[in-house]
């Protein structure tokens, strides 16, 4: 098995001196200091990310990892959990969203079965099933610590295949009933804060189901106790597979200089066990927009990131990170291919 503390010493923190550059260049483009606003942030962070003060996107992809929860079994979504392996299918035949998103923004879609309580297969699908799907959280632990690192070096392993065939922006999505609970138990601990705190409807739960899903959360965390100082704890406990499989590709990408764009709430939640892991990670993430789920902003807040756009998506699969790949890569281009004063003979600021 792969080494979570070799994998963490590899991530550094940015290139100052490609920032420096980018930063230079910025004030030289043909426009006023800063009227590109946080396009001018992007382009300067991804120049330090991937130590080149111009920095190019050529071959995006998402990876979206898909598992089954246990604790689907008190009720916790809208949907029953049938609906996961179905949503693989659909991923593998270009009919979801996120295939639609995807082929708009030229990202290549991965979609890894890391945990589906089903027999699936395709030629197109990664089958690296850690188990069938978690145990009931509100009984016992999810899953294993073994588990949850196997799951991790899945992640990894999934980030390095796509890196050796060239990538320059990932994109983290997922599918999984029942995975807006596990993301909320996992900030609930993370962030230190009551679970009707960061709490939302997920599929679309009414009311009563609403005050049902935090009781559930409450008892798994009571339940489970776990060591909220220590991330692998509370992801085993509470986590899920596809969330621990999206904490391995967030730290494989920033270990490799690779920025990721996040999704929602449950991408972030994968963030956010990921930064406590290793802090410097953030310096590698963009937030690709803001979930309606409550509990997205306070860990958004958290990582100290500002999301690209806000559109009221609720949907996670990477919707919303590969949505964003467009401003992405708006911000570069400019950078790029934007005259400077001195190039296009226009008067500088006097
Ligand atoms: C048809 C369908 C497609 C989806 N694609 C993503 N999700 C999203 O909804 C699920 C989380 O919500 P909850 O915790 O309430 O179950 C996840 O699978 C997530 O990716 C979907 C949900 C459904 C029903
Ligand atoms: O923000 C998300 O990722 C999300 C929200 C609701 C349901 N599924 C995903």
């Amino acid at each position: 098995m792969f080494e979570l503390q070799d994998l963490i010493a590899r991530i550094t923190p940015l290139d100052v001196a490609s920032i420096e550059l980018a930063r230079a260049r910025q004030l030289q483009l043909t426009k006023p200091a800063g009227s590109l606003g946080r396009l001018e942030d992007i382009a300067v962070q991804l120049a330090g990310v991937t130590r080149n003060a111009m920095p190019e996107i050529q071959r995006r992809a998402v990876v979206v990892m898909a598992a089954d929860h246990g604790v689907t079994a008190e009720g916790v979504s809208a949907f029953p959990k049938d609906v996961t392996p179905q949503m693989v299918l659909n991923f593998l035949t270009g009919g979801a969203a996120i295939n639609v998103l995807a082929r708009q923004a030229d990202a290549a879609v991965t979609v890894v079965d890391i945990g589906v309580d089903a027999d699936l297969q395709h030629p197109q699908l990664l089958s690296r099933k850690v188990r069938s799907g978690t145990a009931n959280m509100a009984q016992e632990a999810a899953m294993s610590r073994q588990e949850a690192l196997q799951a991790i070096g899945i992640g990894v392993e999934v980030l390095e295949r796509l890196a050796s065939e060239g990538l320059d922006l990932v994109a983290t999505g997922e599918m999984g009933i029942g995975n807006t609970t596990a993301a909320s138990a996992i900030t609930a601990c993370l962030l230190n804060v009551p679970a009707k705190d960061v709490t939302g409807r997920g599929t679309g739960i009414d009311d009563q189901q609403l005050a049902n899903k935090v009781r559930i959360i409450e008892r798994a965390i009571a339940q489970n106790n776990p060591d909220i100082d220590q991330p692998l704890d509370v992801l085993a406990k509470v986590g899920g597979l596809e969330i621990a499989g999206l904490v391995g590709v967030i730290l494989a990408a920033a270990a490799r200089r690779i920025p990721v764009v996040l999704d929602g709430f449950i991408s972030s939640a994968a963030g956010l066990v990921a930064y406590a892991l290793c802090p410097t990670v953030k310096d590698y993430l963009l937030a690709g927009h803001l979930s309606v789920e409550l509990g997205h902003r306070l860990i958004l807040e958290k990582l100290g990131l500002e999301p690209l756009l806000n559109l009221h998506l609720r949907l996670g699969e990477g919707t919303g990170a590969v949505l964003a790949m467009h401003i992405i890569e708006g911000a570069l281009r400019t950078h790029r291919e934007m005259s400077t004063f001195a190039e296009a003979g226009v008067s500088d600021k006097a």
